[in-house]
């Protein structure tokens, strides 16, 4: 152990962080399996905090501490602030030209200071509070109308389609099922999170990339090409909207509207660094970029809290408690009423801990060399830091890190904002997430309709220790299966 464990030593007297031998031509990729967090966690307890793999040809550091968190995306931010140049975003993202996979530089900013700006500043998010409402309030009543009939609800899928009603309006202003042609984008995009999300053969052992040997890349080609026709059709759409009708350009407009509306003019006018126009395949790709994250990561939170609350009916019964308190049996819970959901906020907390929605964040790469902790991590390291690992420390969470115990919070000011690194499911620093504010919003509200609306219970007296947690790796990790349970309504019938 003390040999293998040993860090790796390079020819000029630098040395690598500790890691397993790799293998000629495949590196370590064979350690990944089906569940790559989990085999990181587990090889990250051999070989320490900052691990050195090598996938296929790619030289990967993975980070599995918040302090060593913290040196690469505080202390050292800048030099990993870069996305590696993956096939996925080749297809996804229209040769990079949304966001998340973009390589750092002055393309990246313009874009993230123009989506924050104009799609998803919190002025935005809080107009499209009555869109959340409303279709929060009509599956309320679609499960009420289950639960009166006694029949099992498949919560993971009610939720899903309900995202997917909330972003369809904010995105393209419309419902989801309107526009077409048996085209189920929420199946898409659980497929390009899956696709985006695998280790991809083709981006770590280039010369056999004309081999696709896992048909990833036939299957990406397959997919963005359904999504390309979607998107074109969808623009043309608002095209005429805005032609038509030139005074409709408020900014509060759904995001395709309010692209569209500022076709073939620069993004950021006035802009110190270099000017970019908005053209067709931005819009495209941005879009793609938003739907794909906001359809799978609230969702994703959201069904895991579930499945924990019906494992721990201590924790639910708590939650009802507050609400009770804090809303009251004869009313459902408005946004308004989230600052005082004090303990929604820890049950959310220790959802994200244990089941951190993107549990490697999204891969980081190197953008010079740099020695960090005595360790020499050489320009274009692909970077991974598994969150996964980082909320069942024991020695961050003690003893109880594998237990679901919401309490935990109380009294800490641990936050899940980016500047605690014990806690960051949304990553930190200039790539961190820029969608927090309508994801925690949307998590928190969501979770605390349902818990307040029903009681909630498994099917055929099945036991809570029983409930099957399997996950499915991805981009974003949600449960293998989905979360079947029943419910009985709870409130009070002349609620407003
Ligand atoms: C519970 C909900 C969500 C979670 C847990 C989440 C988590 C994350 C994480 C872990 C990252 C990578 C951060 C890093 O590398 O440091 C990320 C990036 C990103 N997220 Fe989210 N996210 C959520 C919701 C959303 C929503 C609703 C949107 C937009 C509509 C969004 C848009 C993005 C984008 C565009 C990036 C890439 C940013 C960049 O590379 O500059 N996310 N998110």
């Amino acid at each position: 152990f003390i040999y293998i464990s040993r860090p790796k030593q390079l020819k000029n007297g630098r040395k690598l962080p500790p890691g397993p031998h790799p293998m000629p031509v495949i590196g370590n990729l064979h350690l990944l399996g089906k569940l790559p967090h989990q085999s990181l966690y587990h090889l990250a307890k051999r070989y320490g905090p900052i691990m050195s793999l090598r996938l296929g040809y790619v030289p990967t550091i993975v980070v599995s501490s918040p302090q060593a968190a913290e040196l690469f995306l505080k202390t050292h931010d800048v030099v990993f602030a870069s996305r590696p140049k993956v096939q996925a975003a080749e297809y996804l993202s229209y040769g990079t030209k949304g966001m998340g996979f973009t390589e750092y530089g002055s393309y990246w900013r313009t874009v993230r200071k123009w989506c924050t700006l104009h799609l998803l500043s919190p002025s935005k998010v809080e107009y499209f509070a009555p869109v959340r409402k409303a279709e929060l309030g009509s599956m309320v009543e679609t499960v009420k109308k289950a639960a009166a009939a006694g029949e099992t609800v498949d919560i993971s899928g009610k939720v899903g389609e309900l995202i997917e009603d909330i972003m369809h309006k904010m995105i393209f202003g419309r419902p989801s099922n309107s526009e077409d042609e048996n085209l189920n984008l929420k199946l898409l995009i659980k497929e390009i999170s899956r696709l985006a999300g695998a280790f991809n053969i083709s981006d770590y052992i280039p010369y056999l990339a004309p081999l696709d040997l896992q048909g990833l890349s036939r299957k990406l080609k397959r997919v963005s090409k359904i999504l390309d026709k979607f998107l074109e059709k969808i623009i043309d759409e608002h095209e005429q909207a805005v032609g038509s009708n030139p005074e409709e350009q408020k900014p509060h407009r759904n995001f395709v509207h309010v692209m569209v509306s500022l076709l073939n003019k620069p993004m950021n006018p006035h802009d110190e660094e270099q000017e970019y126009i908005i053209e067709r395949t931005n819009i495209k790709a941005i879009i793609l970029e938003m739907i794909s994250a906001a359809l799978d990561s609230s969702a994703t939170a959201i069904e895991w809290a579930l499945s924990e609350l019906l494992r721990h009916p201590r924790v639910m019964f708590g939650l009802q408690q507050e609400l009770e308190t804090v809303v009251g049996r004869s009313r459902m819970v408005e946004e308004s009423d989230l600052p005082q959901l004090t303990y929604l906020d820890m049950v959310v907390k220790e959802t994200l801990r244990l089941h951190p929605v993107g549990p490697l964040l999204i891969p980081r790469e190197s953008m010079e060399d740099i020695t960090i902790d005595g360790y020499f991590i050489p320009r274009k390291s692909r970077i991974i830091v598994n969150i996964w690992s980082m909320g069942r420390d024991p020695a961050v969470w003690s003893n109880n890190a594998e237990e679901f115990f919401p309490e935990r919070f109380i009294n800490s000011n641990i936050d899940l904002r980016g500047q605690d690194f014990q806690l960051i499911p949304f990553g930190s620093g200039r790539r961190g997430c820029p969608g927090m504010q309508l994801g925690l919003i949307t998590v928190r509200l969501v979770l605390a309709q349902l818990v307040h609306c029903f009681d909630w219970e498994l099917p055929d007296g099945m036991l809570p220790v029983k409930l099957d947690m399997s996950e499915k790796f991805g981009l974003s990790v949600p449960r293998a299966n989905p979360l079947l349970v029943k419910a009985t309504y709870r409130l009070l019938d002349n609620r407003m």
